[in-house]
């Protein structure tokens, strides 16, 4: 017995345009990105909250992994989307009914199916192995057997846009087989991802025009160009887009969701989201990493931590003004905020807007900002670098303030040893000597490299005088050699990012000793921690 479908979501958004996400089922196609069910249905959840209007869950039958998705994500309470399953049009020389993976399509009682058809006749013959005309049939067959058991269909034409290009009429008889069938949307799909946005308009163009179907764009992104096809096929009079999360998929991934619909609703000026959903745009995007494990890109558009980064010190220099003027969209609009970044190519203005960032009034002190905007310049040449190292700089700056170093602590000297033993074991000790509150400490730390070995010195003779640095954990370390041809003699830059349960920091520290490096990174990840426990300077 077939399982009935799920009943559509009771908040759909408008009908009038599509947004499909394929994050479950081409975004898992992406090499690296390994799901777990609960994995599928909490990057549905996120999905879901977006408000995407159709959810592409996989292909039930394919994997016992995506049939148990579908049979979980059954009960699930959808609020704006509609779940879809996926698969393939009947074998050939069978019929839908007899065929075991459709049935399984019916069986995942998803209320929406995505069928995949050959549109390229050198696929039919190649691929498939069967004939131009046994194909149409298995998509019309296929089309009106779902139908039948009240499942709304799109088709997906793979290798359209190749095919159009070779035989025109052949692809132009498949949009008709799968529209006359009852599918609601035939979807154009760009399989290779070879074609460039000007091609897919004409292509898009002609066939809304000479066959009146409803029409979708599936855009792989192998020319760079999947959010540009995308585009151009709306333009063109397409009125579904499928995309995925952060643009996984397929070889180099899909069109990307992100930008799609957030050039459809601040460019186009179309509804295609529940009204608020865009500002949870960027909190979405690092989510659904975070569940792929995959690092979120820094430099996506609209959701990238650098999506309104400057750097340049006359790109602030004009954003003090009007943010405007080097902004295409109001970062807040997507969820993003606009970060200044301060480096070496920075002038007044960036340090101005930083500091007002960070909660620091130095407009109308031209003295004190050019101290800093020299200092920056003057370090960034040994190999510091603030824009990595954002507490790092707010304590130089702060330094500059206030007119002396914020300290907690003063060193006498530090010292760390590497033993390796004749059976290849290493031991790692460390001693440091300090001065904090008036009082000296000696304190000795072990292991598992030099610089562990410091760290826990230095917060073994610091914990009893300052038990807030308990709370600090190291959350990630990183060496950069800098002057690469000196070989062991090189710079060295140290990047420390800590935390505190409820934020992060970076700091930096450069030197011809890796250790030393780490150190003054350490001397400030610290000194960082303990102002932002609220603790005021002792030294
Ligand atoms: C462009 C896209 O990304 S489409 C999405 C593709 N996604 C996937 O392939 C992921 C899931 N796939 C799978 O788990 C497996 O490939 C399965 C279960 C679907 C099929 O596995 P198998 O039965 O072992 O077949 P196999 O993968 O070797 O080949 C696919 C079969 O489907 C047929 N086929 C391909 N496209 C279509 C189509 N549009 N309609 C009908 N049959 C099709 C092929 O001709 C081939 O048939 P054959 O077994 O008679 O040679
Ligand atoms: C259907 C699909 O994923 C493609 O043609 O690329």
């Amino acid at each position: 017995m077939t399982t009935p479908a799920t009943p559509a979501a009771p908040d759909a958004p408008d009908d009038g345009f599509h947004v499909f996400d394929t994050t479950l089922r081409d975004g898992a196609q992406r090499e690296g990105i390994h799901l777990t069910v609960a994995d599928k249905l909490a990057i549905a959840r996120h999905l879901d909250d977006f408000g995407v209007g159709f959810i592409e869950g996989g292909w039930p039958g394919a994997n016992p992994r995506d049939t148990e998705f579908f049979r979980r994500a059954r009960e699930l309470p959808w609020r704006h989307a509609h779940l879809v399953a996926f698969g393939a049009t009947r074998k050939a020389g069978t019929t839908a009914a007899e065929d075991p993976q459709v049935q399984a399509l019916l069986d995942s009682g998803a209320p929406v199916v995505t069928l995949v058809a050959k549109s390229h006749d050198k696929h039919v013959e190649l691929a498939l192995r069967t004939t131009p005309e046994e194909n149409l049939a298995m998509i019309a067959d296929t089309v009106r057997h779902l139908r039948a058991a009240g499942r709304r269909v799109f088709v997906d034409c793979e290798h359209f846009f190749d095919g159009y290009a070779d035989n025109p009429g052949y692809a132009l008889d498949v949009v008709r087989a799968a529209a006359g069938a009852g599918a609601d949307v035939v979807v154009l799909c760009d399989t290779n991802g070879g074609m460039l946005p000007a091609q897919v308009q004409a292509t898009v163009r002609t066939v809304v025009a000479d066959t009146g179907a409803r029409i979708g764009i599936h855009a792989q992104d192998d020319t760079g160009c999947a959010v540009a096809n995308t585009l151009a096929a709306v333009d063109a009079g397409a009125t579904h887009v499928q995309c995925t999360a952060n643009g996984y998929g397929e070889r180099v991934g899909n069109a990307n969701l992100f930008p799609v619909v957030a050039a459809l609703e601040l460019k186009y000026g179309k509804r295609v989201l529940p009204p608020g959903a865009l500002k949870e745009m960027t909190r979405i995007s690092h989510a659904i990493a975070e569940v792929v494990n995959l690092t979120p890109s820094t430099h996506q558009p609209y959701v990238g931590l650098s999506a309104f980064a400057h750097k340049a010190g006359l790109h602030a220099s004009a954003i003090k003004v009007d943010p405007d003027l080097y902004q295409h969209i109001d970062p807040e609009l997507v969820g993003n905020s606009m970060r200044m970044l301060v480096s070496d190519m920075a002038g007044r203005a960036s340090v101005e807007l930083k500091g007002r960032e960070l909660g620091y009034d130095l407009e109308g002190d031209r003295d004190l900002v050019g101290r800093i905007v020299a200092r920056v310049k003057e370090q960034e040449a040994k190999g510091y670098t603030y824009e990595a190292a954002d507490a790092s700089f707010e304590l130089l700056l702060r330094d500059e303030v206030t007119g002396r170093a914020a300290r907690f602590f003063r060193l006498e000297s530090w010292r760390a040893i590497t033993d390796q033993r004749a059976d290849g074991t290493l031991d790692n000790e460390a001693t440091v000597k300090l001065w904090a509150k008036g009082e000296r400490v000696v304190a000795t730390g072990e292991g598992n490299g030099p610089v562990n070995a410091l760290d826990r010195a230095l917060r073994g003779g610091l914990e009893r005088t300052f038990p807030e640095l308990a709370r600090l954990q190291l959350v990630d370390y990183k060496v950069r050699i800098l002057a690469g041809r000196a070989g062991t003699q090189s710079t060295t830059r140290v990047l420390i990012t800590t935390g505190d349960g409820e934020g992060e920091w970076s700091t930096v520290g450069v030197a011809d000793n890796v250790i030393a490096a780490s150190w003054q990174a350490l001397e400030d990840a610290y000194t960082y921690g303990l102002l932002r426990a609220g603790l005021r300077p002792t030294e």
